[in-house]
Parts: C-alpha cells; structure tokens; sequence
C-alpha cells in the first residue's frame, strides 16, 4: 500500500520584518529592511499509511500548527517535499479539501448566527454531496455524536462540548479519507473530552478514516493514536509507537508489595526501593527485561506476602522524561 501522506525534508521558514524600536529605528527601518527568519518547521520527514490514527505532540511553537497546515494545502512548504493522497497539497488546495477533513480547535468553521443544521446543508452544495450520502451520514453522525437535542440551535447559543461535535460532524459529512484536528480536545470539561475521543476511535477504526491530530492533551494520545509523532523546534525528535517510547526511555515500572505485616528492610537486587511504608514497600524495576517472576523469586516464602501491584508509567511521565533527558543532552553539548 501506497502512503496517504508523506513528507521528505519539508521545512517551512517564516520571515518577520525586523522592527527597530524608537524614531530613529522607525526611520532606519524605512531606508533598510531587516528580516529574521523563523524556521517553524526544518527537515521533517514521515509516511503515514491509510487508517493509521497519529498523535503529532509537541511544546508550544514546536511547528505542529505550521506542519496542520502545511498538510491542508493551507501554507506552501519552503523546502523539501510533500505528498497528501497522491499530490501537494498547496498546489491543489480544492482536490484536496475534497478529500480531507479539518477541525481546529481554536477557530470555528461553523456559522456562528445560524442553526447548525444549516451549516451542514450549506457544506452539503460546497462539497456536492449526494442527497443520500448526506442524510446517511447525518443520521449517522447525530447518533454517534448525540447532537439531536442542539442541531436547530444557533451555534452561539451552544456550549464548547456541544460546538466541537458539531465541528467533527461538519468535517466528516464528505466523507473525507484523512481527518486533520488541531487541538480537538481544547477547553472541553472531562466528560466532553471523552465522547469526542471515543467517537474519533471509533470513526478510525469502523470507516478506516486516517487520523493526523495535535494536542497537548497526553490522555488523547494514549486513547486515539497507537503512534506518536514528537517535535520540538521544528525538528522530528521521535516517530513511533508508545510502547516504544516508554521501552527506549527505559520504563521504570512501580511495583508495590504488600505484607500482612511488616517484614522489615527488604533490600532486592532485581527492583530499587523507592519507599518503605512498613507493610506495604514500592519499589522501581529500572530495567525493562526484569519480570515480576525475578521479583518475587527473590522476595521468597515466608514473608507473609499479601498483594503485588505493577504499574506501567504513566504517558504524561513518559513524555515529561523524553524532553527532560533531550534538554539535558542539548546541555551537555552546549
Ligand atoms: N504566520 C507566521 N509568521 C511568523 N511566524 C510564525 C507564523 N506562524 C507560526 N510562526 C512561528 O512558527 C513557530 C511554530 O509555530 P506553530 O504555531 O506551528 O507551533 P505549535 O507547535 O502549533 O504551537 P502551539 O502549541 O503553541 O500552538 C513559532 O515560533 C511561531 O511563532
């Protein structure tokens, strides 16, 4: 198979007039211009297969806004090459929004005066999209999003849950192959947040819709997009799997054992005491090929074992290790 989108050394560099401060700064500027040169995206090079559901995971100004964009043919690449269902994007901006749908989480597509609905039946003519498919769809997408109680209200009167289902609904309602989200999950209270990902999961895996989605949110990641693209500074830093990521991080697994009664200082050679509560010890297992069998071998019979509880890191300690241990490398190089 053919990949859906594929990016080869794609690099985006914005250029701000230099602005000098006070008068004569003013008047300099006017006889000589002076640019800075911001590299929001530098080299980036991915291929990402039809059906996959991918997390682009970044800090604020990494370039995952710029790389959305790039992507919908809304900015031109300033370098390298890039290919979305066959062809570059910003060379064909209308093929292409024909077959992608976009959500952006701060910026609203729908019109804000008028029904929802409305915005619906005018995507319906932009798109031409078959009166079946359209009601099919539209049935499809109110059940699943349960928006039946708010369609014929004005989008101002709704809330922000309530507001990006419909954003979701309207960027499907073509049936696009690859659905681009930036920052769905934005603002939204817990219980919103999870219906949206759980729609998105589902929507992934029952219509095969490829998913390219950024986010701050870690728990999106983890519940809708099985691989995870990190950038930072406009460069690719990791591309791959979760469990991956924790595994070449080295995956520092908590393990509580817990006794009838306190059998003292219990020091192992396969897992590092990290605290001693009495009865109940916690201990890290710093090395991923140390199984729980090694543990409680060494543990032994006799001390009056109750409980054994494993757990894996959590995504966002994950993460925070991944940029702590590059800020550090960036340091030493320094
Ligand atoms: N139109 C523009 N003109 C000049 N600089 C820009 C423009 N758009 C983005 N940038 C700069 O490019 C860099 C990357 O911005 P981008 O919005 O892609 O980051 P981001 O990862 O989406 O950040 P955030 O998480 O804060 O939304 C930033 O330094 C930003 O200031």
């Amino acid at each position: 198979m053919s990949p859906i989108i594929s990016a080869s050394g794609v690099g985006k560099t914005f250029r701000q007039l230099k602005r000098l401060s006070g008068l004569r700064g003013a008047i300099k500027s006017l006889v000589s211009r002076d640019y800075l040169d911001i590299r929001a995206v530098d080299g980036i090079s991915f291929s990402i297969e039809p059906g996959e559901a991918v997390g682009y995971l970044g800090p604020n100004g990494a370039g995952k806004s710029t790389m959305i964009k790039m992507m919908t043919g809304i900015l031109t690449p300033s370098a390298g090459h890039l290919s979305v269902l066959g062809r570059a994007p910003h060379a064909n901006r209308m093929a292409n929004a024909r077959e992608i749908g976009v959500v952006f989480g701060q910026r609203s597509q729908l019109w804000w005066d008028l029904p929802v609905h409305d915005s619906f039946a005018l995507n319906r003519h932009i798109y031409d999209i078959p009166e079946v498919r359209f009601d099919d769809n539209l049935a499809f997408l109110t059940r699943m999003l349960d928006m039946a109680g708010f369609v014929d209200r004005p989008v101002r009167q709704l809330s922000l849950g309530q507001r990006m289902r419909a954003e979701i609904a309207l960027a499907l309602l073509h049936d696009p192959k690859i659905l681009f989200l930036d920052e769905p999950t934005i603002g939204l209270d817990v219980v919103a947040k999870d219906v949206v990902r759980k729609f998105l999961s589902e929507i992934n895996r029952q219509r095969g819709t490829t998913i390219i989605l950024t986010t701050h949110d870690l728990v999106d990641i983890e519940e809708i997009c099985p691989r995870l693209i990190m950038v930072d500074d406009g460069k690719l830093l990791f591309d791959g799997a979760l469990g991956d990521l924790r595994a070449s991080l080295g995956s520092r697994r908590r393990l509580t054992l817990e006794f009838a009664t306190d059998p003292g200082p219990l020091a192992l050679t396969s897992a590092t005491l990290a605290r001693d509560d009495g009865a109940a010890k916690h201990y890290v297992l710093e090395n991923e090929a140390t199984s729980i069998i090694d543990v409680l071998n060494e543990v032994g019979r006799g001390h009056g074992l109750k409980d054994v509880k494993l757990e894996e890191p959590d995504i966002e300690e994950v993460i925070r290790t991944f940029y702590q241990n590059k800020t550090r490398l960036a340091g030493v190089g320094a």
